[in-house]
């Protein structure tokens, strides 16, 4: 009897750093951007999360999926990573809500899964030099299959992927001409840097993995198709007796809905790139701007038809606005100010921010990867809120008009419910403005 010889899939770092684990979820190859979160629970909530879409995710805490995944726990229709990577993804999990393993889930929405990975060295990299552009290539078949490494948009093209079939040693089940003494080496070491694989491998191999890297350091990681991609296609009304509320969907969690839903608000839910005028035309008594994935700076329509509510003298009473995440962002954009690219971001469920006018400190929810230069911010706009580990802008309130946002997660989901009384604030914005309007 022969050995079945168990399959391998690899993360491929634009750096040159390469990983050797163990596939799981959807046995295909991906790129996109690596992200790490140090959360230590919520793993179906951060799948689901559109802010991630264009994003492999790494967990920091070595078990994910010990619960499994449920049908309640999730923040959008599907996962919306581009893969997932984990230290041990847990194969039996114990709950009384799991429906499903984290395996099955992942594989039903042909999301690639990499597990067996050091993902403390992988998140320290990360730290060191900052968010990095990866592939996660799968051994058995993804390769063989003719399935590209191109991103959601085709972006990043790779002939070697769609033509090899079985040529290049990662295509195929069998060991590849020089899966010999250099992956011993990276088997040994779970890690290593491509050039040491590439002193011991043929022509072919050394020829499709300069491809490979090549096509991961041309990955572009925003673009305005990441917004375009989770956004809603359609406005669409979730009836309530209570505030009228103009959603801008750029990616919208669930739970912003619930938890608005929770105070009787009615949602208008619109595109990201709903004009002003058709928004004011739903009459409104107040704009919640949503989180979403990517570079602010591609939204642009979003910025203008932000822009237009914050200018004095559009609207008879001005119209409270509640901006969260990508959402903060946008209305800072919006105001003038500029945003930058943070080193790794913040990713989590345990961040400390500092409220400014109180010195009182919560734990939030994050999940970004840019945030506001508050040197740009223009007069009118203070900085409400500073992280407790970096001190960069978490939030922000304009001085007169009722407008705030955070760059933090009120609506938790995974984290801290610690800030969900910044949805009371804006119900009671709208609710002030109703009654100025009807006076
Ligand atoms: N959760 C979000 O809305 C993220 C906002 C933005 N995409 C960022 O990474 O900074």
């Amino acid at each position: 009897m022969t050995a079945v010889k168990p399959a391998a899939a690899y993360l491929l770092l634009e750096d040159g750093t390469l990983f050797k684990g163990i596939p799981f979820g959807y046995r295909g190859s991906s790129t996109g951007e690596v992200v790490f979160n140090t959360g230590m629970t919520g793993y179906q909530e951060v799948l689901t999360d559109p802010s991630y879409a264009g994003q492999i995710v790494t967990m920091t805490y070595p078990l994910i999926g010990n619960y499994g995944v449920n049908s309640g726990d999730a923040e959008s229709a599907k996962p919306q990573v581009r893969g997932y990577i984990v230290r041990e993804a847990c194969a039996r999990p114990s709950n009384y809500r799991s429906e499903k393993t984290l395996d099955h889930y992942l594989a039903q929405h042909r999301i690639p899964g990499l597990a067996g990975i050091d993902t403390r060295s992988l998140t320290r990299r990360i730290r060191e030099h900052g968010t990095l552009r990866g592939a996660i290539i799968n051994g058995a078949n993804g390769v063989g299959n003719g399935q590209a490494l191109n991103g959601a948009n085709g972006s990043a093209s790779l002939k070697g992927f769609n033509n090899a079939n079985g040529r290049y040693g990662i295509n195929s089940a069998d060991a590849a001409p020089w899966e010999g003494e250099a992956l011993a080496a990276l088997r040994a070491g779970a890690r290593t840097s491509l050039e040491a694989v590439f002193a011991e491998m043929d022509e072919e191999s050394y020829t499709c993995w300069i491809e490979y890297l090549t096509a991961v350091r041309n990955l572009p990681v925003a673009g305005p198709h990441l917004v375009n991609s989770v956004t809603t296609p359609q406005a669409y009304v979730i009836p309530g007796d209570g505030c009228r509320v103009a959603v801008l969907d750029f990616g919208i969690k669930e739970n912003i809905l619930r938890m608005l839903k929770a105070l009787d608000c009615h949602l208008m839910v619109f595109p990201a790139h709903t004009p002003a005028e058709e928004i004011r035309a739903a009459n409104p008594d107040g704009l919640f701007l949503s989180n979403g994935p990517g570079d602010p700076k591609d939204v642009a329509p979003a910025i203008e038809t932000i822009g237009h509510f914050l200018r004095p003298g559009t609207t008879a009473q001005p119209l409270p606005i509640f901006g969260i995440c990508l959402g903060h962002q946008l209305l800072a954009l919006a105001a003038g100010a500029d945003t930058y690219k943070l080193k790794f971001g913040h990713r989590g469920a345990n961040h400390p921010v500092k409220d400014l006018r109180t010195g009182r400190v919560f734990i939030t929810s994050q999940n970004h990867g840019y945030a506001i230069d508050e040197k740009t911010l223009p007069a009118g706009f203070a900085v409400s809120h500073r992280n407790g580990n970096d001190n960069t802008v978490e939030g922000l309130r304009h001085e007169r008009l009722p407008v705030y946002s955070v760059q933090y997660h009120p609506e938790a989901a995974p984290g801290p419910l610690d800030s969900a009384f910044l949805f009371d604030e804006f119900i009671a914005n709208m609710r002030r403005r109703v009654e100025k309007v009807s006076a």
